[in-house]
């Protein structure tokens, strides 16, 4: 097995974003998104993005973003990728890969298997997908939920696409969920949090370590 890929989602602060680059995370999540508690809004993305650069991938996150939007966050922040986290369907993916260059993250709520077909249809058009708890109907936005779907949904998944696995992962449950799906990478937002919206560096710390050791391949001894 592996290294597992861990991205840490939502972050809004340069002190708890360095303790997710000096513990080893892969991709750092900025969210540009009104109605979230993790929203950052452009000058700040900016900052956040530099003291980043070259150590994680950057990731935006938007959610049915125009490419009005898109443009003006490529232009300031210049992100490695995309988390496409609304609405936004096959062909919509195809025209963000295309207009802008990066890579596309296409997340996806998980609730029933007709959801995993959902996501199949993704293969060869996102560059990753990102399998998250299906929000609530009257939910005020789509993730950074804490919730966690049933992992047994997954069985039905084609594995030829990459995919993260997301929704209500925490330091103490994250390497359970590794071993039970096999997941290549994981996403977290509110589990490393003491409050919506405010991350902790401890938990931050705790999870990524967690992560890593749960996709390390452990000598047994003999003895
Ligand atoms: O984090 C948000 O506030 C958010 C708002 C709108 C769309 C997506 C959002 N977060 C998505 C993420 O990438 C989260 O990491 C993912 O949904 C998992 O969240 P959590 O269950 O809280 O770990």
């Amino acid at each position: 097995m592996s290294t597992v890929v861990v991205k840490i989602c939502g972050l809004s602060e340069p002190e708890t974003l360095e303790a997710a680059l000096g513990a080893g995370a892969d991709m750092i999540g900025l969210v540009s998104f009104q109605k979230s508690p993790r929203h950052v809004e452009l000058s700040t993305m900016g900052a956040l993005a530099n003291q980043a650069r070259g150590r994680a991938e950057i990731v935006i996150l938007t959610v049915d973003a125009t490419d009005a939007h898109l443009s003006a966050l490529d232009d300031a922040v210049k992100p490695d990728w995309w988390q496409l986290h609304g609405r936004e369907d096959e062909s919509r993916v195809k025209s963000v890969r295309a207009k802008f260059g990066q890579p596309v993250m296409k997340a996806l709520g998980i609730g029933s298997g007709e959801d995993t077909v959902k996501a199949n249809g993704f293969v060869g058009i996102a560059d990753r997908i990102l399998l998250d708890a299906k929000p609530p109907k009257d939910a005020t936005r789509p993730g950074g939920l804490g919730a966690v779907f049933d992992w047994s949904l997954l069985d039905t998944l084609d594995r030829s696409q990459p995919f993260m696995l997301s929704g209500g992962l925490n330091p103490s449950n994250v390497g359970e969920a590794i071993v039970a799906t096999n997941a290549p990478g994981v996403d977290v937002s509110s589990g490393v949090e003491s409050a919506p919206g405010r991350k902790d560096a401890a938990m931050i710390e705790q999870f990524i370590h967690a992560a890593k050791a749960a996709s390390t391949p452990k000598i047994r001894s003999s003895a």
